[in-house]
């Protein structure tokens, strides 16, 4: 069952269910230190007028993930950039005085669509671990991901950081007879020393000050599976004694226990740094290097892949959008343009994080450039007449306007600056479908 665990930020006494544990950041300061050491799912946040608002919109931003729930005083609902921020950032708001009943279920909801999404996210093996991608690069690694998987001996990954060694990683073990078998993952760069030793193989009681209990490794922990040693070149010099070891003889030692233990799990590793050049300098075992070194993987820089970078753009879209923004309805061909000139110095993953902001910054149905934080590409086509640069730019404003102002005719007219009538009118000059529907769309396509 799920934990029923909300993260309140803000002032105020909200009565939250008693079924429900609450942790409360009154400053956006503890908020940020509580999510980042804790994580939670859902979020409430009690929202004053006094607030900042573009703060807010920026730790709501930084932490997406989250299901958030806004209260907030009824006068509050009056202001465009507080509207603006329940429509860009939460799953649902209230206002004082609360329907508790109503919150509750709102809570419910938001802790179910979490719990749905966690399931989506969660790595498994199968499907999940599909690298997209049409390039002939792409099509190469995955052909070799499925031969390297049929095989027993250990694998090295070699890519820069974010290219998908992981995903590759994830894809060997899927498709490998052990896909029943964990896939236990590990950054070896991001343990910190002293820990490494007893994280990877285990202690046994009174080890050390501290260990008053027996404690299985993430090796043993794979047992039957794969273990993924990310950042193998960051593994200190003696703990690559032990991992040879356990490569040679499969069997490992405990830290201050005496008794071998056999285990049965692949080694795959991955590294973004030259290996070879780290053997030359003495930071890297040779011998441990060529023990890894038997099947090699290569992933590619997106840079070097750049047919990938609309369909994997497209990919992350459409995983995000259902719940993120139903009003968004693709990227437009600006940004296409934008995302096929820029370099992607940070791989796939600085894609995902680029296209998960733009839907949230997104202020039109389309992905604009500046959305996805990439200046707007220097114009290649014919130099625009200037008339129709003004009607883009009215078409544009009459679009955000009507966004802003949740699609209520008269809150747009005021924005815009214009009567209803008129508006109404620009609407059917722009062939944009007048917001009494549900939805509107724009005929044209940008
Ligand atoms: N071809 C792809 N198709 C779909 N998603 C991808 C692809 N390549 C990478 N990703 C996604 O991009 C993100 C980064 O990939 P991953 O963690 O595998 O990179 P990495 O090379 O292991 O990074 P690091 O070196 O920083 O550990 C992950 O969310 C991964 O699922």
């Amino acid at each position: 069952m799920t934990t029923k665990s909300i993260l309140c930020v803000g002032v105020g006494e909200p009565g939250l269910p008693p079924d429900w544990t609450v942790a409360r950041a009154e400053t956006l300061a503890d908020a940020r230190r509580h999510l980042k050491a804790r994580g939670c799912a859902v979020g409430l946040l009690l929202v004053r007028e006094s607030d900042n608002c573009a703060e807010l919109g920026a730790f709501l931003l930084d932490h997406w993930t989250l299901h958030w729930i806004a209260v907030l005083p009824p006068t509050a609902l009056e202001r465009p950039a507080w509207r603006q921020l329940l429509r860009d950032h939460c799953t649902d708001y209230h206002t004082w005085p609360l329907d508790h009943q109503r919150l509750r279920h709102a809570l419910g909801h938001a802790l179910g669509m979490a719990a749905l999404r966690a399931d989506a996210a969660a790595p498994r093996a199968g499907d999940d671990a599909t690298l997209t991608g049409q390039s002939a690069a792409i099509t190469r690694l995955q052909r070799q991901i499925v031969k390297v998987a049929a095989a027993s001996a250990p694998v090295l990954i070699w890519g820069e950081s974010g290219s998908g060694k992981e995903l590759a990683a994830q894809a060997v073990h899927a498709r490998s007879p052990r896909c029943k078998g964990p896939f236990v993952p590990i950054n070896c760069g991001a343990i910190p020393a002293q820990l490494i030793q007893s994280e990877l193989f285990g202690h046994e009681r009174g080890a050390f000050t501290g260990a008053a209990r027996d404690k299985r490794g993430l090796i043993e922990s794979a047992q039957g599976g794969s273990i993924f040693l990310d950042e193998i070149g960051d593994l200190p010099l003696e703990l690559q004694a032990n991992l040879l070891r356990f490569l040679q003889e499969k069997t490992i030692y405990r830290v201050g226990g005496t008794r071998s233990i056999a285990v049965d799990a692949r080694v795959i590793a991955a590294s973004h740094v030259n290996l070879p050049q780290a053997v030359q300098r003495g930071a890297f075992r040779e011998d441990l290097y060529y023990r890894l070194n038997v099947l090699a993987l290569d992933v590619p820089p997106l840079r070097e892949r750049k047919e990938d970078l609309l369909p994997l753009a497209e990919h992350f879209f459409h995983t995000f959008s259902s719940e993120r923004a139903p009003r968004l309805k693709g990227i437009s061909s600006r940004a296409a343009q934008a995302i096929r000139e820029h370099d992607w110095p940070g791989n796939v993953r600085e894609l995902i994080n680029r296209v998960r902001r733009a839907m949230v910054m997104a202020e039109g149905r389309l992905i604009l450039p500046q959305d996805l934080g990439l200046a707007a590409a220097a114009p290649v086509r014919a130099p625009v007449q200037l008339d129709d640069a003004r009607i883009r730019a009215e078409r544009d404003a009459i679009d955000a306007s009507l966004l802003r102002a949740g699609r209520n005719i008269t809150l747009a007219a005021r924005d815009l600056g214009v009567s209803r009538m008129t508006l109404y009118r620009l609407l059917a000059k722009h062939g944009i479908s007048a917001p009494s529907q549900d939805r509107y769309t724009i005929v044209e396509s940008e």
